[in-house]
């Protein structure tokens, strides 16, 4: 028996880390990282790092410099060395895209070439699990197990972490109980948490349908503007209670509302791309320049709880193709594709007209 954290554990505490502000430690057999979240990062802890290595630098995704004219010889990222005189106000212009055309960078950045980028990359993958902006600031340490135990920081083993970063973590049914709607009394809310002290996601189970058919089922992401405060930007609320609406008259149908904000980006970071869509961007190209891709989502959690519910077919409320084929490939059938065309206005029209040209949604 020991009390000492697991590797899912740890993780969950280098994000929260991570989103405080404070550096983790991330190891590689003898090489190793501090690293800290470009976003949360203040001047003082970056003149501690400074003061351990002339080596700093900030990671970042290869879309975020691909706007910055920064080469990525990391393939999916770059290592941007940090000039000696740069403070926290050009870490942030590195990171964020707010003032890229207002006040452009002035470059030319330069790249790093030697040594690995495989710390750097998780120290990106962390920074997207934490929903904070992929930027990373790094530098190297020598002796990581003593550093990360005298500061009393997280420390992550790369061999370690690999796995848990691109498997999902399970989750567990916590409870359910009655839910009258106004669609159909015969409402009831599950939750579902996982392991990982991740985003808690929901299932809404209208009647009770037959286990042994294809169910009337929607995944829907979660959009808090668009389904709580009514935005015109998007088609969420007006499909959300469609798909409701629709399962309600039916009697019997499942929606998985899915803790996804934004695509998988979170609030902030979504709130970050409207503000470069007002400055002409459209939604994909906002993601890019912010070093996301297009869609972060992993929708293998809504197979999961449709298998944990005892579903393995449905009838998917759904305009995107990308949604269906993860269904199937992820063991649930799909008996029928049901379009969910409500809520456009002229206001969201160029946002699906994208979404249609860009993402392969079927208008
Ligand atoms: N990053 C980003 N996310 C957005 C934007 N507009 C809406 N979203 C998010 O997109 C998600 C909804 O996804 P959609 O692509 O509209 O729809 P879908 O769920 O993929 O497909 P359907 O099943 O046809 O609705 C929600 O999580 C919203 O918060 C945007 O401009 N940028
Ligand atoms: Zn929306």
């Amino acid at each position: 028996m020991t009390l000492l954290p697991d590797i899912t554990e740890l993780l969950a505490r280098a994000r929260a880390d991570l989103r405080m502000g404070l550096p983790v430690v991330l190891q590689d057999g003898p090489d190793a990282l501090l690293a800290a979240s470009a976003e949360t990062l203040d001047a003082r802890r970056l003149a501690a790092m400074r003061a351990l290595s002339p080596e700093l630098t900030v990671a970042i995704t290869a879309r975020r410099a691909e706007t910055l004219k920064a080469r990525a010889y990391d393939g999916d990222l770059a290592r941007i060395n940090v000039p000696a005189e740069a403070g926290l106000t050009w870490i942030s212009a590195l990171a964020d895209p707010e003032d890229d055309l207002a006040t452009p960078m002035k470059g030319p950045l330069a790249s790093r070439r030697e040594g690995g980028a495989a710390l750097h990359r998780l120290g990106i993958q962390l920074a997207k699990s934490a929903r904070l902006l992929p930027a990373m600031v790094t530098v190297p340490l020598a002796d990581a197990t003593a550093f990360a135990r005298d500061n009393g920081l997280t420390r992550i083993s790369l061999a370690a972490a690999q796995d848990h970063l691109t498997d999902r973590s399970p989750l567990h049914p916590v409870v359910n109980a009655r839910l009258p709607l106004s669609v159909s009394e015969a409402g009831r809310l599950h939750i579902f948490r996982p392991e990982d002290g991740g985003e808690e996601h929901y299932a809404v189970e209208i009647g009770r349908p037959d286990r042994a058919k294809p169910v009337l089922a929607r995944l829907h992401s979660a959009c808090f503007t668009g389904d709580l405060l009514g935005s015109l930007k998007c088609d969420c609320g007006p499909q959300l209670r469609a798909a409701l609406q629709h399962m309600g008259d039916e009697g019997a149908g499942v929606l998985l509302y899915l803790n996804q904000e934004g695509r998988g980006i979170g609030l902030a970071n979504k709130m970050r791309a409207y503000a470069l869509q007002d400055q002409g961007f459209d939604t994909v190209e906002a993601n890019h320049r912010l070093g996301f891709e297009d869609d972060e989502r992993d929708f293998r959690l809504g197979a999961d709880i449709l298998k944990s519910m005892g579903f393995s077919s449905v009838r998917l409320l759904t305009n995107n193709p990308a949604k269906v084929a993860m269904m199937e490939k992820t063991g649930i059938k799909v008996a029928e594709r049901v379009p969910l065309k409500v809520g456009l206005n002229p206001l969201n029209a160029k946002y699906l007209d994208t979404k249609a040209k860009k993402s392969g949604h079927i208008l």
